[in-house]
């Protein structure tokens, strides 16, 4: 008679990894489009500048393209998928399928980003950009749900940090607060386009009780976050790898945090990790020397996300896939992560903790308390009870 103990450091099967739910704080709408979908809407618009119209092959384009070692050549393959955003049922379809493939994926909360000011070249108003892309969303969510899988979708208005309507922008997401737009962000080049060029946007916001984030430590290191911190006042770092340049290891083990890192840890920062886009960009040579790891050691609010799932070819499933290869972690930590992201939200505090306990511990938990049905599982061989 052989007696079942509970499992200890068990590495989760790819199934398992689908089907736990998870929380993505960062992702940009036009980074996920389905390649299929860029080449129907491309020939549907008459935008004729696709470097290929064979699904597969422009799916691995936008791969290799985006691989590139250099954010700025990364960020030039948005170039096609920004181009067949820019009609009303070019958006809604897009944000529709982001919504689907998310949920299809495993993910009850996501917030996904987008630039509004970047798809007005078919005439489209910015109130008419959200409100179509926020429409895409709902009917993604509502089709999802007629599927059977639970997702909810909140928008962020992204401000492109070259540009010069942040502020704009920011009084846009004011506006549409109430009615799915959750938080503000800025994204593009990092060099040279530092946060405290749109200090008037983000004076705007906090004067207004809203929420933002800011892309900072992703080409660009400590100064980024400091200004995105200390000057700006976000509420989480888009990426904010960098930090780790803040953090000295010493041969003994012991770890040292410098002023920033220290600031960033005891406030309880959220860094939203984008583990595979940082390999793309070059601000991380391999998932096992990925700073997340260190980071999850060292109890920083470390999430974990996609940034662009067309150009990193992703998922939420596949970013925890490669953590748990590199760094062996089990579903208790891809639970810490995914209640980090949660609790990092800028939805309101009710709603993210009943998202916490009523949705993400009973969902991990039903995954860890597998083993004990083992012998009902169909794949099951011989009898545990013998003979
Ligand atoms: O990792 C990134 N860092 C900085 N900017 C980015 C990243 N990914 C996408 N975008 C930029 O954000 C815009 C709105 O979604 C995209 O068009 C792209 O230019
Ligand atoms: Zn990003």
């Amino acid at each position: 008679m052989t007696s079942q103990t509970a499992p200890t450091g068990n590495t989760p099967s790819s199934d398992q990894i689908l089907r736990a739910p998870k929380v993505l704080l960062h992702d940009h709408l036009d980074g996920g489009l389905r390649p299929a979908t860029v080449v129907e809407l491309a020939r549907a618009n008459g935008y004729s500048a696709l470097p290929d119209t064979d699904p597969d092959k422009l799916g691995l384009w936008f791969r290799e393209a985006a691989d590139s070692g250099s954010l700025e050549r990364y960020l030039e393959t948005f170039s096609h998928t920004v181009g067949v955003m820019q009609s009303r049922d070019a958006l809604v379809r897009v944000a529709r399928e982001c919504a689907e493939d998310l949920a299809a994926d495993g993910v009850v909360y996501a917030e996904v980003r987008y630039a509004p000011e970047q798809h007005l070249e078919g005439g489209l108003s910015l109130e008419e950009v959200v409100e179509a892309v926020n429409e895409g969303f709902r009917e993604g969510e509502r089709a999802a749900l007629a599927d059977g899988r639970r997702v909810r979708i909140g928008a962020l208005l992204t401000a492109m940090r070259h540009a010069a309507r942040s502020l704009e922008i920011a009084e846009l997401a004011e506006r549409h607060r109430d009615s799915g737009v959750v938080g503000f962000d800025i994204a593009g080049a990092e060099a040279g386009y530092p946060p405290t060029r749109h200090l008037d946007a983000f004076e705007f916001l906090k004067r207004a009780n809203n929420h933002f984030t800011i892309h900072a430590g992703e080409a660009f290191g400590l100064p980024s976050i400091w200004q995105a911190l200390q000057w700006c006042g976000a509420d989480r770092l888009g990426h904010g790898v960098r930090i780790i340049d803040d953090i000295t290891v010493h041969e003994d083990g012991t770890v040292e945090l410098g002023r920033l890192a220290s600031y960033v840890r005891d406030k309880r920062v959220p860094l939203e990790l984008c583990p595979s886009s940082n390999l793309q960009t070059g601000a991380a040579a391999s998932y096992a020397e990925h700073p997340i790891g260190l980071l999850r050691r060292l109890h920083f609010r470390a999430t974990v996300n996609t940034d662009n799932r067309l150009m990193s070819h992703t998922s939420m499933s596949r970013e925890f896939e490669h953590l748990v290869d590199a760094f062996g972690y089990t579903l208790d930590d891809l639970q810490w992560f995914t209640v980090n992201g949660m609790k990092s939200a800028f939805i309101p505090f009710d709603e993210r903790l009943a998202m916490i306990n009523d949705v993400i511990k009973p969902g991990y938990a039903a995954l860890k308390s597998e083993w004990l049905f083992k012998q009902a599982a169909p794949t099951s061989g011989s009898s545990p009870f013998g003979g």
